[in-house]
């Protein structure tokens, strides 16, 4: 198991951010602009679903850590922390999601 946590993936993608020259993917990439970051979000997105279909295990624990990267990325741009999802994931615990869909139908 990796002592690795999305909190230290979240430092090092924001020191770029602040601090990263022309030899950082991070920060030449998110110089492209938010919208650039969301495409390729959307783009690793897209792979995660092939690898999933075809049952490709090594493939989808990749293309899995390419979405979390990008996805990352894209959230320190918006100024919104992995600390905030997690909170808001947290807050959903308290409801099983089939209870959520069913609070948010119109009523009849
Ligand atoms: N986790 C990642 C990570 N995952 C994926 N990638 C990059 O994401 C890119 C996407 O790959 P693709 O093949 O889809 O796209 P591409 O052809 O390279 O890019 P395009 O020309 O399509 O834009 C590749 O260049 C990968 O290297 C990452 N780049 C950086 N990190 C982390 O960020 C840290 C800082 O990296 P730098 O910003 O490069 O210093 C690294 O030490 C890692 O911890």
């Amino acid at each position: 198991m990796s002592d690795f946590t999305i909190e230290d993936l979240e430092g090092v993608v924001r020191a770029r951010l602040a601090n990263g020259d022309e030899t950082s993917y991070t920060k030449t990439l998110a110089d492209k602009g938010l919208d650039k970051v969301a495409e390729k979000f959307g783009e690793e997105a897209i792979e995660t679903i092939i690898a999933a279909v075809r049952r490709a295990s090594d493939e989808l624990i990749s293309e899995t850590a390419d979405v979390i990267f990008h996805l990352t990325v894209l959230l320190s741009l918006q100024g919104v922390a992995w600390a905030d999802v997690m909170a808001e994931l947290e807050r959903r615990t308290s409801q099983s999601g089939l209870e959520e869909k069913a609070s948010r139908k119109a009523p009849q």
